[in-house]
């Protein structure tokens, strides 16, 4: 058997939800191109769980769905202000607070296609009140209700700061949460295909994915830029920077990609709103970093940037902690994960591999009052 270390290449499923050839990224056949640039994250949800594009009367449907199935139970909010937010990382509160949601719905343990449809429609809604409501909690305030009238980005950040977003603000979380919704067979929808393949439920599968979203080499990236960024704190740092984590052979966050090997197809329009925002807030200097950043690691290591690198600045613009980008990513996230366990139930095969033993053989038992 020969090892593929970290699976590259390998090809584990079949898939009709989304597509990375010649490092260019689709949705159901669209192009990320003309998603970011023309469509709603509500249209992206409804094309990743149905593979078409709605009609008005379907998206009208999808939004009124959302919308009424926002609100997250009692005992899941009372559940994060018992908990001392400020000691633990969002990602670990989310990942509890999804499988606490499990609880309080009478679906979870149903596996037909109606319940696992009805819970998508829940799940997707209640996990931006979720991460609103941690953020809100956390700093001391009342969690905010969603308000049914506004679109899912425009809700998004209306439940965080309670005042109207901006026009400039929904289009960039909009943007943000098109861009971020799905990508084939990364590691957290992988780890969300092997749970559920074992005929396991959806909240278990959501849960476990955000798991693997949290860590550093894969959603966990977002925070991390933002972290170095903070770090390098000066344009006039960043070569020295850069040149002691090249000595170290330290990795540089939000660079470089398993597949792509040219360039992130959504880092450029991550860019553009991080040079629009980032000129609106006055704070022209993290954009200006980052683009030092990425020029120099192509450069030196010829690594392009991903989509994590240039999302940190646009969240910051948009005044958010950056603990809670990863969050955010999960929120986006949610739409893709979802649409891969509603694919992997409708022709499921447990997902099991082998692995090559190399430990120790033809071993004796020794007594343990023998053994030094
Ligand atoms: C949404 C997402 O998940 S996007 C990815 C987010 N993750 C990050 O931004 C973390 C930084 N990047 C990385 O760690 C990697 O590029 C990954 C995890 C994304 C891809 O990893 P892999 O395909 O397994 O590549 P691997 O880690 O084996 O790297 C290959 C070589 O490139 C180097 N390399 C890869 N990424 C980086 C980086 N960001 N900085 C410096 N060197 C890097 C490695 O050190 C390695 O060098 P070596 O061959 O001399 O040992
Ligand atoms: O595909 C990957 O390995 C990681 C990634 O970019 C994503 O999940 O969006």
């Amino acid at each position: 058997m020969a090892v593929v270390k970290g699976l590259e290449g390998v090809v584990a499923a079949e898939s009709k939800i989304s597509s990375i050839i010649d490092d260019q990224l689709t949705y159901a056949g669209y192009s990320i191109d003309d998603l970011a640039s023309n469509s709603s994250f509500e249209e992206v949800i409804y094309l990743l769980w149905h593979g078409e594009l709605p009609t008005e009367e379907q998206l009208a449907q999808l939004r009124g769905e959302l919308a009424a199935q926002a609100k997250l139970p009692e005992p899941v909010i009372d559940h994060l202000k018992s908990c001392d937010l400020k000691a633990v990382h969002p990602m670990a509160a989310l990942r509890t607070a999804v499988s606490l949601l499990g609880l309080y719905d009478e679906d979870a343990e149903v596996n037909t296609a109606e319940a696992n449809g009805k819970k998508a429609i829940r799940l997707q809604a209640q996990i931006a009140t979720l991460v609103a409501a941690f953020s809100r909690i956390r700093s001391g305030q009342e969690p905010v209700a969603p308000r049914e009238e506004y679109s899912y980005a425009a809700n998004f950040l209306y439940m965080f700061n309670e005042r109207e977003p901006e026009d400039i603000e929904i289009e960039a979380m909009n943007k943000a949460l098109v861009l971020h919704a799905d990508h084939e067979l990364n590691a957290s929808t992988f780890t969300a295909r092997v749970c559920v393949g074992t005929l396991s439920d959806m909240y278990s599968g959501l849960t476990a994915a955000i798991g693997a979203l949290k860590g550093p080499l894969h959603g966990g990236a977002n925070e991390a830029v933002m972290e170095m960024l903070f770090e390098i704190g000066d344009i006039d740092n960043v070569d020295a920077f850069l040149e002691k984590k090249f000595a170290n052979k330290e990795k540089i966050m939000g660079m470089g990609h398993r597949v792509y090997k040219n360039g992130d197809p959504r880092a450029k329009f991550l860019k553009e709103m991080s040079r629009e925002l980032t000129e609106i807030s006055g704070q022209t200097k993290w954009y200006e970093m980052s683009v030092k950043v990425e020029d120099i690691v192509k450069r030196e290591k010829n690594l392009p940037a991903n989509v994590d690198f240039y999302s940190a600045t646009v969240y910051y613009s948009l005044g958010i902690d950056h603990d809670l980008y990863t969050p955010i990513f999960t929120v986006s996230r949610f739409s893709g994960w979802i649409a891969h366990i509603l694919e992997q139930y409708a022709d499921n095969r447990l997902i099991r591999p082998r692995a090559e033993y190399v430990g120790e053989t033809h071993r004796t038992y020794t007594p343990l009052e023998e053994r030094v």
